[in-house]
This record gives structure tokens, C-alpha cells and sequence, in this order.
């Protein structure tokens, strides 16, 4: 099916108002190179506590009747909605039949009323006769009393114990009356109490057992004890006003930071760029594209939160994905940097949980396999390859799960791990996390990924690609997570080449392929520009450069050393410079996108690190200091500019030693309709690579590779990896990284090398290839 996205209306809200003087270059800098290169001699370039049974299989609970086909040798156990065919998904266990449209969505209602969906009645928090104390979604068991034993700090995501002991929130809006909070030591003794709950507290979801749980009985109050306090009162729905709030400061921030930015530009989406855009969709009957949010029939607290975002129409990645997503078909989706995947993912993930209701409930047998009581379980898994995308991407689903009672957390390498851990224990339903870090809090039983629903790689090709695809086979196939057959799995980048879609095909059910233009096809969102430079000269061509475009300018190197000696002649100079790389600790190299994100630094020197879905709405220059040797990076580091419609310029220094890729950055070039010098023309001529890859001969960075090859998800196992184990200061862009050293909070008394899911894959010997990077 082949759509031109005409289906948008114009609006030109949002253009940079950036200033592009291409006049300061030098003229020894633009001169034609003195011999065009032809010499032919470039260079190519669980635990789960003490008894650790869970994972040796040791589960009691027994088999209720209910088979769910776990895929990795799992329980065998399964309930008969668990296994459908032609792509359909094992329902999560309290969702309800209305899957094959958005129309459920309405009905769960807002005010956090939200319907039970095997016809159960379910609470109606605006009608609870309870009192509250704290404005979270926490309560105790008695009275139909409310508070937060911890307390919540208001700045930096942070608890304390008792900390808002000062607060007065007494008020009363819908019924809700709130109190002061008790002293400390009282509520703690709420939280552990008997779990005799309130009669009149119909919040508490006491009745959840009976719909929620797939039949198996109670999986929690029965016994008595309360061994997830949080988990089995969480509720999902719209609940502002229901005193529950989201963790964390307002996620709107940073939107609000932007505005006041020293750059004054504007940093809304142009949707004039999006209405020529080509998309296809393969893979699916019957697919009718979004037109437009309020028609979409998406949960009504999304939509609200949509709107704080400040969206008001859904690019084409979202208009085609976010229905594909919520007929439970899994996903591959290639669209271009900036085009908004960020959301063409959270939005209907976040929708589906709203219209669950609550977090599924853990089956008993599961459970009996847990020796923590601190366990979290999330819902949704996003892996990323990066810890600032990472972090980006839990901005963003804070921003979409607002006020809807689903916690989003974040873990990665290079921050303290007790910190993280504390936070999942809190409540965990939509988890971004890196690979390494992931691994190790499953490992260390404070993580569970039994009951993800939903798996969503983000920049998915870099995540297969032969530096992650073990780890990830390890995470995916080997840590318990239900098999592809029993989740929703979602796979999105820019760029998709062939054989990682093959390799994907491993981790995907029935898939739906959509590929959505791809950056740099029309010539006015990146003006691309090659300039011919010997090594030696490029310092004073990027000085030159940097004088010549106002706003933010990105320069990305090659190495982590060529950014620190970079980094340092520029600031030598006096432009206002900072760097970003693996070698950086990681509050580093925060600070230093903070600064360049705010305009303090508009210059970032910058490693693969930073190549990958970074969102920084005002750079307006990316300059490849270095070329990187792979056309796909080359894109993906271009689309830090030119994003949601905006322009951007991007100039390449190349010179002999980029044979390798001139082929292909000719046939980008062409193909984008830019300038193609003919010095680069004759560099093809001797190039020993990219001639036969052709990649970039369509209008698209991805083309579903079903369509020439019909034995699909046939594939060689390429999970070899790169374990040569050499250093050669590369920086990867890759967080494959476990603690790099750098975590104090972590228990060194273990023996961090150990795969004990005894995969053979993803074993430390490998990571050690790319421990350098991160
Ligand atoms: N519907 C929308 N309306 C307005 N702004 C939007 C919309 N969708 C996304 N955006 C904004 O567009 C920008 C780019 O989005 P996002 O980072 O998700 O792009 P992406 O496709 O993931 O890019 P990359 O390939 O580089 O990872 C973000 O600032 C995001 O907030």
C-alpha cells in the first residue's frame, strides 16, 4: 500500500528562524583538491535472591490450566488468548477483547474511570469515599487512606523519607478529601499493614483479582502478605485530580527551557515538509492511516497529554504506526531522522496500557519463583543504544503517561546503580534502558522481565547491528521475557538495511513493515555539502565553518581523542566549545549536552554517541570533521539537524582516506537532488567500497526485504560479533558497556563476568570490544 501523506493540512508553524552565511568559508578551504585522488592506495576502512530457583526452573504454582507458550523454554503456561496467529498477541492478561480498533479506547473513561474489560465492575476513583494525604497513587490498607510512606521531593525525581512532612495539601475536589500527612513512622506502619483495606475505599483495586489476572486466582492478598504493595494498587487511567501524581518534576520542562533558550528559534514542527513524503506499508490488510489526533480515538488522557506536548497533528510515522501498533501487530518502521518515531511508539504502547487499566497481574507462578519482594516488573521495554537517548526517550513517555498513574523509569551504564534500582522498586511499567545496565539488574534480581508486553527497539538496526545483537538475543531469548509470540515487539530507526532486517525477523512475530521517506530526500530540510580537505587543513576549515552559520553546530569526529585534542584547540581559539564521548564520565557528558542544548556551548564536538536520536531542536549545522565509514551513520548524523520539519545544513570533510564511502554519500547526494562535486564523482572510480550496496537508490532508508526474499526469517545467525578485542579509540556509539567501573553504588563482590543464563552470547569477552567506547 503506497500513501503520499497528503493527508496532512499545512501549517507552517515553526520554522528556524536561523540565518545561513555560507560566505565565511575561506577560500583556500573550497579550493578543489590539487590532485584528485587515483592512486588506488586509500585506506578502506536472576539472581533472584538465595534460591535462585526462578531461573533453574524450580517454579511451583503449577500449571492452572493455562498454557502460555513461552518461547524460551519458559513455564509452559499459557491461557487460550495467548495464542493467536496471523499476528495477533497474547492479550495482556486484564485487557479485554477490543482489540481490533481504537474505539475501546473510550471507554475508559476519564477522571480515572476506567472499565473493566471482561465486564467486572471496576472502581471509579472520583466516587471513592477516601482520604488522602499524599498526591500519589499510593495508599494504605485502611480507612481508604492514601499516603506516600517516602514522600516525594520535588526536585530531581528524588524520595525522602518524610520529606514533605511540611506540606499542607488539604483540599477537596472530586470527593477526595486530602489530610495532612501522618508522621513517618506511622505511615510506615501503613504500608506494611495486615492488608485489611478500607470498605469504603473503592481506589483500592481489592476487586482486581476477579478480571485482572487471567482466572488464576489471587496472586497476592489471599496469601496475606503484602509482598507488592505498590503493584496491586496502581491503576492506570486518567487520574488527574484523583491527588495521584507522576513521579518526577513537570515533564514539560523542557519545552518550557527551549522557549527561553538564548536562541529564540522556534523549535515547533513543520508540517509543510511532511505533505510529499512518501509512505508504505507492507505486511498488513486493511490499514487505514491516522488523519488527525482528535480522530484517532486514542485514550482521552493521552490526547490531553499529546496536547501539552504541543502536538497537534501526528506526523506520518505516527498517522501509520500508531494504528498498526494498536491492532497488536508488531512493527518495523524505518522514517526519517526528526520525523517523530519517538512518539509513533510511545503514543499507542501508552494508549493500549491505558485501555489494560492497570499493570497485568504477575501469575502465580511467577511470583512463587521471586524471592525479592522489591522485584519490579515492567510492562514495557524500550532498549536503546545510548544512555542520553535513553534518558530522552523517558522524558518523553513522562511527558505521554502524565497524570495517567503509568511510571516510566530509566536505566543505564555510568550512573549509580543503587539510585536505579531504588527507582524501578517504586513502580516500573515502561522501562528505558541500555543493555548492560539492564542486564545486570536482571541478573541481580531487581528487575523481572517476565511480564514485558511490549518490546520496543529504538534505533533497532544499531541495536542488531554486530556489536549489540548478542546482548540483545541474551536480553530477549534467555532472560524470561515472554517469547515473540506472546508480546508486542516494535522495531524503529532511519535506516534499516537488509540483512539487520533479516536478523530482526528473529525477535518479531508477523510483522508489519512501514517505511516513511527518509532524511535528506527533499532538498530543503538538510543542504548537504562536501568539501574536499586533507587532514592537516581541517582544523582551519572548521574554524572558517563555525563563523559561517548561526545557531548550534554539532562536529562529529571519529575518535575519542580526535574530540578531546578538537575540543581543546577550538576552546584554545575562543569558541565556545564542549565534547561528548565514551571516555567522558557521565555527568560529564550531561552537563555538556545540557550546555549545548541551551545554547551555553553552542558547540559540541562529538563522538557516534551523539549520532543516534539526540533531539536538539536548534542545531542548524552538523559538520563531519571525520566521515564516518558506514552510510547509515553518515545519515543518522545529519538528522541531528534539519528534525521535525526544520532546516539544517550538513557539511563533510572528506578526503582520500573516505574512499570507502564516497560511492555511496554519491548516490545519497544524487538522490537528495545536492551538489555532487566531481572531484567526489572520480573518488567512486577507486573506491573499494559501497559499489555494490547501493543502499540509497529509493526514496526510502529502508525497503521491507520480505518482498525480494520469500523465505523470510530464513537467516544465517550472525551474532558473532566484533571480539577482536581491540581498542582502536572507535567510539561506537554504543552503551554495550556494564558499569565501566564508574558505578559506586554497585556491589563489586560479584563476579560481573558471569553469564549465568549460560547463552554463550553477549559474555563479557565480546563487550570487552566495545568496553572502550562506553
Ligand atoms: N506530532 C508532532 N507534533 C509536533 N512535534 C512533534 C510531533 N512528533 C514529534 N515531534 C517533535 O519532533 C522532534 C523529533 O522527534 P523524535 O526525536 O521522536 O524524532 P525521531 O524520528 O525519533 O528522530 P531520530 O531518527 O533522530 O531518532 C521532537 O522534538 C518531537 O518532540
Amino acid at each position: 500500500m503506497v500513501e503520499n501523506g497528503t493527508g496532512i493540512e499545512s501549517a507552517s508553524a515553526g520554522v528556524s528562524k536561523m540565518s545561513i552565511n555560507e560566505s565565511g568559508v575561506s577560500a583556500a578551504a573550497q579550493a578543489p583538491p590539487k590532485q584528485v585522488p587515483n592512486d588506488g592506495t586509500g585506506k578502506k576502512k536472576g539472581k533472584n535472591g538465595s534460591t535462585g530457583n526462578k531461573k533453574d526452573g524450580n517454579k511451583s504454582g503449577g500449571n492452572k490450566g493455562n498454557t502460555r507458550n513461552r518461547q524460551n523454554g519458559g513455564r509452559g503456561k499459557s491461557n487460550g488468548v495467548n495464542n493467536k496467529q496471523d499476528g495477533q498477541k497474547r492479550k495482556p492478561v486484564n485487557s479485554g477483547d477490543k482489540q481490533e480498533s481504537l474505539a475501546g479506547a473510550k471507554n475508559s473513561s476519564a477522571g480515572g474511570a476506567v472499565s473493566s474489560q471482561d465486564g467486572a465492575p471496576r472502581a471509579k476513583p472520583n466516587n471513592a469515599n477516601f482520604k488522602q494525604t499524599q498526591p500519589t497513587s499510593r495508599c494504605n490498607g485502611e480507612n481508604g487512606r492514601y499516603n506516600n510512606s517516602r514522600g516525594y521531593q520535588s526536585n530531581g525525581n528524588k524520595f525522602q523519607e518524610g520529606s514533605r512532612e511540611g506540606r499542607d495539601l488539604d483540599f477537596d475536589r472530586n470527593n477526595v478529601v486530602f489530610e495532612k500527612p501522618k508522621n513517618s513512622f506511622e505511615r510506615n506502619y501503613d504500608r506494611q499493614g495486615s492488608g485489611s483495606r478500607g470498605q469504603n475505599n473503592d481506589f483500592v483495586r481489592h476487586e482486581r483479582s476477579n478480571y485482572s489476572n487471567g482466572g488464576r486466582g489471587n496472586y497476592n492478598i489471599q496469601h496475606g502478605q503484602r509482598r507488592y504493595p505498590d503493584r496491586e494498587k496502581r491503576t492506570w487511567g486518567d487520574l488527574e485530580g484523583t491527588g495521584y501524581r507522576n513521579r518526577g518534576d513537570d515533564p514539560f520542562w523542557r519545552r518550557k527551557e527551549n522557549v527561553d533558550a538564548v536562541l529564540e528559534m522556534s523549535t515547533g514542527i513543520n508540517f509543510d515538509k511532511y505533505d510529499d513524503i512518501p509512505v508504505e506499508v507492507s505486511g498488513i490488510d486493511d490499514h487505514r492511516h491516522l488523519e488527525s489526533f482528535e480522530q484517532s480515538d486514542l485514550h482521552p488522557r493521552l490526547l490531553k497529554n499529546v496536547g501539552l506536548a504541543g502536538y497537534s497533528k501526528p506526523t506520518p510515522v505516527q498517522r501509520n504506526s500508531i494504528p498498526i501498533v494498536v491492532r497488536e501487530r508488531d512493527l518495523m518502521a524505518c522514517a526519517q531522522t526528526g520525523s517523530g518515531k519517538t512518539a509513533a511508539f510511545l503514543l499507542p504502547v501508552i494508549h493500549r496500557m491505558l485501555e489494560m487499566g492497570a499493570p497485568p497481574a504477575i501469575p502465580e507462578d511467577i511470583l512463587q519463583g521471586i524471592n525479592r519482594p522489591d522485584t519490579a516488573y515492567p510492562t514495557v521495554l524500550v532498549l536503546a543504544p545510548t544512555r542520553e537517548l535513553a534518558v530522552q526517550i523517558h522524558e518523553e513517555a513522562g511527558k505521554f503517561s502524565y497524570f495517567s498513574g503509568i511510571e516510566s523509569c530509566v536505566v543505564y551504564g555510568g550512573a549509580q546503580f543503587r539510585s536505579q534500582v531504588s527507582e524501578v522498586k517504586r513502580g516500573c511499567d515502561l522501562l528505558v534502558a541500555t543493555p548492560g545496565r539492564l542486564v545486570d539488574m536482571v541478573e541481580r534480581g531487581s528487575l523481572s522481565l517476565e511480564m514485558v508486553q511490549f518490546l520496543i527497539l529504538d534505533e533497532a538496526d544499531r541495536m542488531l547491528d554486530m556489536g549489540f545483537e548478542p546482548q540483545i538475543r541474551n536480553i530477549v531469548q534467555r532472560m524470561g521475557m515472554p517469547g515473540r509470540t506472546e508480546r508486542q515487539t516494535l522495531m524503529f530507526s532511519a535506516t534499516f538495511p537488509k540483512e539487520i532486517q533479516s536478523l530482526a525477523a528473529d525477535f518479531l512475530g508477523d510483522y508489519a513493515f512501514l517505511t516513511v521517506g527518509r532524511v535528506g530526500s527533499t532538498t530543503d530540510s538538510i543542504i548537504q555539502k562536501v568539501k574536499y580537505c586533507p587532514d592537516d587543513r581541517k582544523p582551519e576549515l572548521v574554524i572558517d565553518l563555525l563563523g559561517s552559520i548561526a545557531g548550534l553546530t554539532l562536529v562529529f569526529v571519529e575518535t575519542k581523542k580526535g574530540a578531546d585534542i578538537l575540543e581543546r584547540m577550538l576552546t584554545r581559539q575562543g569558541f565556545p566549545a564542549t565534547s561528548i564521548h565514551g571516555d567522558r564520565s557521565q555527568d560529564e557528558r550531561l552537563e555538556a549536552l545540557h550546555a549545548f542544548r541551551v545554547g551555553l556551548r553552542p558547540i559540541l564536538v562529538a563522538t557516534d554517541v551523539a549520532a543516534r536520536g539526540l533531539d536538539i531542536p536548534n542545531v542548524t549545522h552538523v559538520i563531519n570533521y571525520d566521515l564516518p565509514s558506514d552510510i547509515d551513520d553518515y545519515v543518522h548524523r545529519i538528522g541531528r539537524t534539519g528534525r521535525a520539519g526544520n532546516t539544517g545544513v550538513a557539511t563533510a570533510l572528506v578526503n582520500e582516506k573516505n574512499r570507502n564511502i564516497a560511492s555511496d554519500l554519491v548516490d545519497l547526494l544524487t538522490e537528495a537532488q545536492q551538489e555532487v562535486p566531481s572531484w567526489l564523482k572520480s573518488m567512486t572510480k577507486y573506491s573499494s567500497g559501497g559499489g555494490g550496496k547501493k543502499r540509497y537508490n529509493s526514496r526510502f532508508g529502508g525497503k521491507d526485504y520480505r518482498k525480494d526474499n520469500p523465505n523470510r526469517g530464513q537467516h544465517n545467525n550472525k551474532s558473532g560479533g566484533n571480539s577482536n578485542g581491540r581498542d582502536n579509540g572507535r567510539d561506537n556509539g554504543r552503551d554495550t558497556g556494564r558499569d565501566n567501573g564508574r558505578d559506586n553504588g554497585r556491589d563489586h563482590g560479584r563476579d560481573n563476568g558471569r553469564d549465568r543464563y549460560g547463552s554463550g552470547h553477549g559474555g563479557s569477552a565480546r563487550q570487552s570490544s566495545y568496553k572502550s567506547a562506553w
